[in-house]
């Protein structure tokens, strides 16, 4: 029986994470070497297993594009074999994660996101319910090596509190199970980077955009993605605002 897209996106993420938790637990290697390793055997995994069970579908992946050619518009698998390389190098930290997306039209259809050191994979398929609790004071994740500059006097200006992590899947992946409110980040990513966690972020109901509000686009020729916002929908709208007063060429 064929799983579906959703189930399969589970299924590659959850094992690819799995090959990553037993090379990080044997690895006596230097971290360049662990992250390099990690990056290498998780791509490989996801790119045979898609080629296995979905031959007609092309792969785009942070190490390398493969399967037939991309037509732009149809089916494209985008994948993260390793968000959070670094800090999958750093021993005890949990936040990095594989990423697996479907696109099609441009936009994602299906996809799932591991946190093999979480034991947690979530997919477009169940989408976690969203909390109720109110927001007294917002949560913002952002990157903990490169945070978007104007982010400390947005937070000043608007009561949040900054909390620093490492890889997008893991801050998105915190939205959505509400130990955050909002991730943004501004200066620079890749389509692989957010496609898959913003996939389950979209089918969970929270808000999904570039910083200037406008759609997430995926499968452009150009996989540069430099900006996105992921937050509770009730924060959309004061956050969308705090960005936009952002002197230009700030964001
Ligand atoms: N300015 C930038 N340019 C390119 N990629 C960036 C970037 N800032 C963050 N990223 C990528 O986005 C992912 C999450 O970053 P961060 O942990 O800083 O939030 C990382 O992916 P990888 O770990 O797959 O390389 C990182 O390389």
């Amino acid at each position: 029986m064929r799983v579906d897209d959703h189930e399969l996106a589970a299924a590659l993420a959850r094992r690819a994470g799995e090959r990553l938790v037993e090379l990080r637990a044997e690895s006596t290697s230097d971290p360049e070497r662990l992250g390099d390793a990690g990056d290498a055997a998780a791509h490989q995994l996801l790119i045979e297993a898609l080629a296995q069970q979905r031959p007609a579908d092309p792969v785009l992946s942070e190490h390398g594009v493969s399967g037939p050619e991309r037509v732009a518009g149809e089916r494209v698998w985008i994948v993260d074999p390793l968000d959070g390389t670094r800090e999958f190098t750093e021993p005890g930290r949990s936040d990095w994660a594989v990423h697996v997306a479907l696109a099609e039209r441009h936009e994602v259809i299906a996809s799932a996101v591991a946190l093999p050191a979480q034991g947690v994979v979530l997919h477009t398929g169940e989408p976690p319910e969203q909390p109720t609790h109110g927001i007294a004071r917002p949560r913002i994740a952002v990157s903990r090596s490169r945070p978007p500059e104007f982010v400390a006097a947005l937070a000043e200006e608007i009561g949040a509190e900054l909390v620093p992590m490492g890889s997008a899947g893991a801050k998105i992946t915190a939205v959505v199970l509400g130990e955050v409110d909002a991730y943004l980040h501004g200066g620079g990513q890749y389509e692989w980077d957010s496609a898959a966690p913003v996939g389950v972020a979209g089918a969970a109901g929270l808000h999904t955009s570039r910083l200037d509000g406008s759609e997430l686009v995926y499968d452009r020729p150009d996989p540069w993605l430099p900006d996105l916002l992921v937050c509770r929908r009730e924060l959309a709208v004061d956050l969308l605002a705090a960005l936009s007063d952002r002197p230009e060429g700030s964001r």
